[in-house]
């Protein structure tokens, strides 16, 4: 029987992602990277490590633009398939590495996760990546910057702190480490060590947060122990 063409296209596709290595474009303090480097860790996906100095700039030059006309940290090169936003890259991961899924079975639990990592994905860290607090720091001032950083982080971890309290076990929805775990455990890190959030006022993600300093996935994924590291 001969192969449909749709058949054929996948395969093809399949091949020219499947022989090489990972490529994934991070910079060590991202928490956007962090996510991607966590789900790869959990994972056990190899992949090697193209550092982008978004603090110089780098994210700025022509061959990254074409990777990402966005210019930001993390992408995902996989063969001739380029994956940019952590968000897709995690579910892209998610169906070509389905060992230790990130996606619980359970409808009401995935849709949980999945929003859980969306309010971090879009209410959340973009109120406070670097471009735009640069941009408030010239327009109205540092102070000014941190403040409005600080209000946008305490209203998401508030929602999430809300959405997760009747679900969370060990981790975010239960004893298994999801999807909203991989988005909130750099969230957490960055809101208390960046911005000095106090988590007391967030009873169950404290609590999460105590889970996941004892992660060795979350450790070795960590800003500190990447190759670009500043110490
Ligand atoms: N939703 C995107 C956000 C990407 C993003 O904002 N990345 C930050 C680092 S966490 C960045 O590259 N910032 C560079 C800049 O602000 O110029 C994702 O999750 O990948």
């Amino acid at each position: 029987m001969e192969a449909s063409s749709e058949q054929q296209k996948k395969s093809e596709n399949s091949s020219s992602s499947s022989s090489s290595k990972l490529l994934l474009y991070s910079y060590w303090q991202s928490s956007c990277s962090w996510r991607v480097r966590f789900a790869l860790s959990l994972k056990g996906v190899p992949y090697e490590y193209k550092p982008v100095n978004i603090t110089k700039g780098e994210q700025f030059s022509p061959d990254f633009k074409r990777l990402n006309p966005l210019h930001f940290v993390p992408v995902l090169v996989d063969g001739d398939i380029v994956v940019s936003d952590s968000y897709a890259i995690l579910l892209y991961l998610e169906d070509k590495y389905p060992q230790r899924p990130l996606l619980p079975a359970d409808p009401r639990l995935k849709a949980l996760n999945l929003q859980a990592a969306s309010i971090i994905n879009s209410n959340i860290q973009p109120l406070h990546m670097l471009s735009l607090l640069k941009h408030l720091e010239e327009k109205v001032g540092p102070e000014e910057s941190l403040s409005f950083a600080q209000l946008k982080i305490e209203k998401g971890l508030l929602a999430l702190e809300m959405l997760l309290k009747d679900f969370a076990s060990r981790y975010a929805t239960g004893d298994e480490v999801y999807m909203a775990d991989v988005f909130l455990a750099p969230q957490i890190v960055v809101s208390t060590s960046r911005f000095n959030i106090n988590m007391s006022k967030f009873p169950t993600l404290s609590r999460l947060y105590e889970s996941y300093k004892i992660l060795l996935e979350l450790e070795a994924s960590s800003p500190e122990r990447q190759p670009d590291a500043v110490h």
